[in-house]
């Protein structure tokens, strides 16, 4: 490949070897080197900037015969890498493992023109990815050509990577949304986006673009172009950066071009580098853009420089290493993507789960255990307590005393009662003393009934007996009276002051 800006490289070189260097010589020649850059698809442009390279090298100078061709080689091909290197370099892989250790997917949409070869390319990079254990997920955001979701199903079936995609027609930027939520939820890589072909003049389109690139942000943006096309190439490359500022290119078919002129030209017109170039309809066929081997496939040695086409063309090392790690990482990252669905119904299966789990538990687990331990514990143990011993020792000493003073009466229910029958029946029937009015004038009444019935010692109605305790008090206090009799009635009528 690149055959033709080769020669035009050296017929300029030549050229200036034969002759001694003015300027006018040195237009003629650049004239000669012109025609020929044009015919291997160099921009003007590019072509303008690299006569100018040349004739400030060149003009005025004094150079050897014999070494003047590989003088002006030396300055073409300094030229050309200095164009390259301001491009700068993209490190896809690097790119990639720095967004994952953040937990992030590198996300690279791809653009172009109909009939490039993107969609295949799309597919060769899910390729490389996957070879470098990076897990992909496709999203089919060309909604608008016919054929083109089943084409890229197509290629995420053989390649065992998952594609998203809606219906025709839907819109290309929720598309790759969707992309970028499944890649999230599910932990993947990278993010291929499949855009819809379009002719660089169509604004419409351009501005649908643009919307894919606003609304997931891409990492990387990549040109497709046909290496083919070649000045054709060059214009597209120039409208489609005008509009979406992408980061590199990729130059397909670039295994059946004669002229290479277009690489250049993207190059300098974009001030992008060159990725990867196609080398062949097989997944296989996606090589890494490699500077020095592009220069010296200009530049170099015929022999080395076919030898450098064979390498790139046809690579030898590659269907060895193949075979190895395509069947390795298909089985492991099949199963993972193909049977998840897409991101809407992720989601809503992680809410309902959390929240049913923690409401119920809390809440009947708590309540019944807490409430029926504490009520019946304290309530029992506290009255029964309480009440029996406090009522029976605070009754007798203290009603006594105020009744005493309060019930006095002028009427003595004992009168006509000899004491001698008030202590008999008192001793007979162990009678405690009276505390009120009432008892005092039931006790008379009783004793006036034992006495009608003859004094017995036993009596049918017998007054309840009261408490051993108050009599023993009574008996202390009669112990420490002299004179029984008066002490007697007025402790057992101890109410009665007389
Ligand atoms: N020789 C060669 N053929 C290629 C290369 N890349 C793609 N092709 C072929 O180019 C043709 C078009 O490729 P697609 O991938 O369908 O093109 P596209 O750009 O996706 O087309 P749209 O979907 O219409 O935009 C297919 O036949 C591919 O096999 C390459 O690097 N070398």
């Amino acid at each position: 490949m690149f055959e033709k800006l080769r020669n035009a490289f050296s017929i300029a070189a030549k050229s200036f070897g034969e002759k001694e260097l003015k300027e006018k010589d040195v237009e003629e020649v650049l004239f000669e080197l012109e025609i020929a850059l044009l015919e291997s698809d160099v921009a003007t442009e590019v072509i303008d900037s690299l006569k100018d390279d040349l004739k400030k090298q060149l003009v005025g100078s004094t150079v050897n015969k014999d070494k003047i061709a590989e003088v002006v080689k030396q300055e073409l091909r300094k030229s050309i890498s200095n164009m390259f290197d301001g491009a700068g370099k993209v490190d896809i892989l690097s790119n990639i493992q720095k967004k994952k250790e953040k937990g992030e997917p590198y996300i690279i949409s791809f653009m172009g023109i109909n009939g490039t070869g993107k969609t295949t390319t799309i597919a060769k990079v899910a390729n490389f990815l996957k070879e470098n254990k990076y897990s992909v997920v496709i999203a089919a955001a060309d909604t608008y050509r016919a054929g083109a979701i089943e084409q890229i199903s197509e290629h995420g079936k053989r390649l065992n990577v998952k594609v998203i995609a809606q219906n025709y027609g839907s819109d290309p930027a929720a598309v790759s949304r969707d992309a970028v939520l499944y890649a999230k939820s599910h932990k993947i890589d990278c993010i291929l986006i499949d855009t819809a072909g379009r002719m660089q003049t169509s604004k419409n389109l351009m501005d649908q673009i643009s919307k894919i690139n606003k609304v997931v942000n891409p990492d990387l943006k990549l040109f497709v172009g046909d290496s083919l096309a070649g000045n054709d190439t060059v214009s597209q490359a120039r409208e489609f950066h005008n509009y979406t500022k992408f980061d590199g290119a990729i130059l397909t078919k670039s295994d059946a071009d004669a002229r290479g002129g277009a690489a250049i030209s993207i190059v300098k017109v974009t001030s992008s580098p060159i990725l990867y170039l196609g080398v062949g309809q097989e997944y296989k066929d996606l090589k890494s853009f490699d500077k020095d081997v592009f220069l010296e496939s200009l530049f170099g040695p015929e022999q080395v420089a076919e030898e450098i086409t064979k390498k790139v063309a046809e690579p030898k090392p590659e269907p060895k290493v193949e075979p190895k790690p395509e069947p390795k990482p298909e089985p492991k990252v099949e199963p993972k993507p193909e049977p998840k669905p897409e991101p809407k119904p992720v989601e809503p299966k992680v809410e309902p789960k959390v929240e049913p789990k923690v409401e119920p538990k809390v809440e009947p687990k708590v309540e019944p255990k807490v409430e029926p331990k504490v009520e019946p514990k304290v309530e029992p143990k506290v009255e029964p307590k309480v009440e029996p011993k406090v009522e029976p020792k605070v009754e007798p000493k203290v009603e006594p005393k105020p009744e005493i003073h309060q019930e006095i009466s002028d009427e003595d229910p004992f009168a006509g009662i000899s004491t001698k029958d008030i202590e008999k029946y008192s001793d007979i029937f162990d009678v405690p003393p009276p505390e009120n009015d009432n008892q005092a004038r039931k006790l008379a009444s009783d004793i006036r009934k034992w006495i009608s019935e003859g004094r017995p010692k036993t009596k049918k109605d017998d007054p309840k007996p009261e408490p051993k305790v108050e009599l023993k008090t009574e008996e202390k206090e009669i112990e420490e009276t002299k004179d029984e009799k008066t002490i007697k009635k007025r402790s057992l009528f101890g109410w009665r002051k007389k």
